[in-house]
């Protein structure tokens, strides 16, 4: 299922604690679109993985999950914590469980009028032809800062430096995979946030798509 001529699909890949997902919330408020995040359906994956009790790494078990796995069966508070953060980058690395998860992304990007997604491969392997591709980045530390205040807000206790070394482990670990790895597409963006506060982000986002809109 291909997107409509006209249809406004806005791709917005990056690391994690990028600001992805706050982009792409307000980018989809903005524009009075759906929005996807589908982190979330790798962390359902991972989730569904260890509620079953399965070793994380059993590609087969996780290819059984994700073809019969049901998304109501997630509420998001189960799927936020950083350990499922981490179980995800694990299977998101496994081609099954990737394969499993492409119809339901492209069907979302399909819906008349269009829609913003946001993960790792949305403008390189999900919506190869969006016409408005963001990659939002930020260096490892501001980002471990920015998860750091945000954990910390949720009661949950993790030091700085853990936290970071998660993130670069993470960055690893989805770069350097064989299947839709992390990384910007050719006709991306890039979207430095590092000293950005997240309204200027949302204009510099703004300015990008219509640029890309017009083109
Ligand atoms: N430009 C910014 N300046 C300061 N804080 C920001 C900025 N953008 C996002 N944040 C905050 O950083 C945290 C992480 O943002 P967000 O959840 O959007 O990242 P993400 O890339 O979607 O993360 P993940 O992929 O790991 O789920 C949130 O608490 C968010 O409010
Ligand atoms: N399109 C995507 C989205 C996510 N992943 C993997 O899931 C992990 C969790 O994602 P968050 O955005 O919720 O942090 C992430 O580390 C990736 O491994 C993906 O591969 N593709």
């Amino acid at each position: 299922m291909r997107p409509g001529t006209g249809d406004l699909v806005i791709a917005v890949d990056g690391p994690a604690a990028s600001g992805k997902g706050t982009l792409a919330k307000r980018l989809a408020a903005h524009y009075g679109l759906p929005c996807l995040d589908t982190g979330l359906l790798y962390r359902m994956v991972a989730r569904a993985m260890l509620d079953a009790g399965h070793d994380i790494h059993d590609a087969a078990a996780a290819e059984r999950i994700v073809g019969s796995f049901d998304e109501a069966g997630f509420p998001e508070e189960r799927l936020r914590g950083r350990e499922i953060g981490e179980a995800a980058s694990v299977v998101a690395a496994m081609p099954a469980v990737r394969a499993g998860l492409l119809a339901r992304q492209r069907r979302f990007a399909a819906q008349p009028g269009g829609a913003v997604l946001d993960g790792r491969d949305i403008g390189t392997v999900i919506c190869p032809e969006a016409p408005a591709k963001l990659f939002v980045t930020a260096t490892p530390e501001v980002r471990a800062a920015r998860r750091h205040k945000e954990l910390a807000g949720r009661g949950e206790t993790a030091g700085f430096d853990s936290i970071l070394a998660d993130i670069r482990r993470r960055d690893a670990r989805d770069s350097g995979r064989s299947d839709a790895p992390l990384k910007a597409a050719e006709d991306a963006v890039i979207l430095d946030t590092s000293a950005l506060t997240i309204e200027e982000v949302v204009a510099a986002a703004i300015e990008i798509v219509e640029r890309r809109r017009g083109a």
